[in-house]
């Protein structure tokens, strides 16, 4: 199960919608817990992720159902305030769930959020906010607690630009008593997702996806129903697929205007695309140019969610790229598996240089965190021959049925289930 088989080197090819965003629906599924009442999320992605939040407001006295992808969050009787490390430790959006807890029920403990190690993570700037805010707040050797009578509104500025901690601040801050300006936010589309989701619930925000954002509490919000938009990761990784085994493919539901730092360095690669009548036409057929260099950064630069499965592509491209990856410190160990298949990726420090146009040959490889499993994923459909991908379990927690849409578009891949999707 927690296993995929590919055969690679076959050019993808069709059309793909893509699901909905994981990084929208976690917060939304948060911000649902500040409605005593029936909230709606439509075109919810039935990841593993999602599943672990559903788990964590079912704990807290949530009842929650599903009807194919729309995720109903009966939270009339969630007054519960202990989330166990279990479930926090498997999941690092767990964390925001603190700010949600304190504004609906004045207080909240749970075990320290987990996830996928990629960098150190610390939660400095969200235990900040709330304290900003007017929360106690005690960060213990594998727990937060926190308690606020009444959340005041106030003046802050985040040390550090944080989506989690945007997100904390903001779900903290609705209910608050008075004014409450953030600085230096976030400005990640999930941000926006989140202020509008609220918004629609009756919250008073303005300036998301600005680095100022402005709120005034309400005594109390409705019920919230919203679709949720595209993943702009997922289709990313759709299109590094399609680049990598220079494949043509249509994205029926692209992201709209999330994806242009992404789509810059494309065309760089000598990607092509259009947009019409709302599809994403995109022809990799054409990537050959490396991309000598290019950094993550926070939004609206390269998306480090994106870096490794473009690191993917890259191998595949003779000539030299150059990667820096300004986010997440840690997001280079994939490096090691790709070269295992015969990739040329030096890394140091924060930088990776890749020598690519090596022949990938297929192998067993491992996948240790969500992204660097996509870009093991993105470099077995490029690869000669057959590769097993192990650890699976991280791409799933981001990725909705990933294997069959992957052999829709042609590709020869099967789970270790045994189903094939030939
Ligand atoms: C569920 C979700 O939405 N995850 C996304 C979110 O993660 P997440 O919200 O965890 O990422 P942040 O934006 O908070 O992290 C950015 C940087 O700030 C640092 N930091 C963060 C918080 C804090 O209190 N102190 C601190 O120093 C982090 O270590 C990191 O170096 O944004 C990341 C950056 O776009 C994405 O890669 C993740 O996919
Ligand atoms: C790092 C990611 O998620 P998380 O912040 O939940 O670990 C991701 O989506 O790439």
């Amino acid at each position: 199960m927690d296993k995929i088989r590919i055969t690679g080197g076959k050019p993808l090819q069709g059309t793909i919608s893509i699901q909905g965003s994981k990084n929208s629906a976690l917060p939304m599924m948060a911000a649902s817990l500040l409605h005593r009442g029936v909230s709606v999320l439509k075109g919810c992605p039935a990841i593993a992720d999602v599943y672990c939040m559903e788990d964590i407001l079912r704990s807290l006295g949530a009842l929650t159902w599903w009807e194919k992808n729309t995720l109903y969050l009966d939270c009339s009787r969630a007054d519960g305030t202990e989330v166990s490390g279990d479930s926090t430790g498997k999941m690092r959006s767990s964390v925001i769930l603190l700010g949600a807890l304190l504004a609906r029920n004045k207080k909240g403990s749970m075990g320290y959020p987990g996830g996928c190690v990629i960098g150190k993570r610390p939660v400095d700037q969200h235990l900040y906010v709330l304290r900003c805010l007017g929360a106690w707040v005690e960060e213990k050797e594998n727990s937060l607690e926190a308690e606020a009578g009444c959340l005041k509104g106030a003046e802050i500025v985040f040390g550090k630009i944080s989506v989690g901690a945007t997100e904390q601040g903001i779900l903290a801050a609705v209910l608050a008593e008075g004014h409450t300006v953030l600085r230096n936010c976030a400005r990640e589309p999930e941000i926006v997702w989140l202020c509008r989701y609220l918004r629609s619930m009756g919250a008073e925000i303005q300036g998301e996806g600005t680095h100022c954002i402005r709120i005034t509490g309400v005594k109390e919000l409705k019920a919230g129903n919203m679709q949720i938009p595209p993943d702009r990761i997922v289709a990313g990784t759709y299109l590094c697929a399609a680049a990598a085994t220079r494949g043509k493919i249509t994205i029926s539901n692209p992201p709209e205007g999330e994806l242009d730092a992404f789509l810059e360095v494309y065309g760089k690669m000598g990607g092509q695309y259009n947009r019409r009548s709302g599809k994403l036409i995109a022809d990799g057929s054409g990537t050959a140019f490396p991309v000598p260099f290019l950094e993550t950064d926070t939004y609206p630069g390269f998306p480090t969610d994106l870096q490794s499965p473009l690191m993917a592509v890259l191998t595949t491209i003779p000539g030299k790229s150059r990667i820096r990856e300004n986010i997440f410190e840690n997001r280079f160990r994939i490096a090691k598996e790709l070269n295992k298949m015969g990739a040329s990726v030096a890394v140091s420090g924060r930088e990776a240089s890749i020598q690519g146009g090596t022949c990938l040959r297929g192998c067993t490889v491992r996948a240790r965190e969500l992204r660097g499993g996509a870009a093991l994923l993105v470099a077995a459909l490029a690869a000669q021959g057959e590769t097993v991908i192990e650890g699976c379990s991280f791409i799933y927690r981001g990725y909705e049925h990933i294997c069959e849409d992957l052999a829709s578009l042609g590709a020869q891949i099967e789970e270790d289930t045994g189903t094939a999707f030939l």
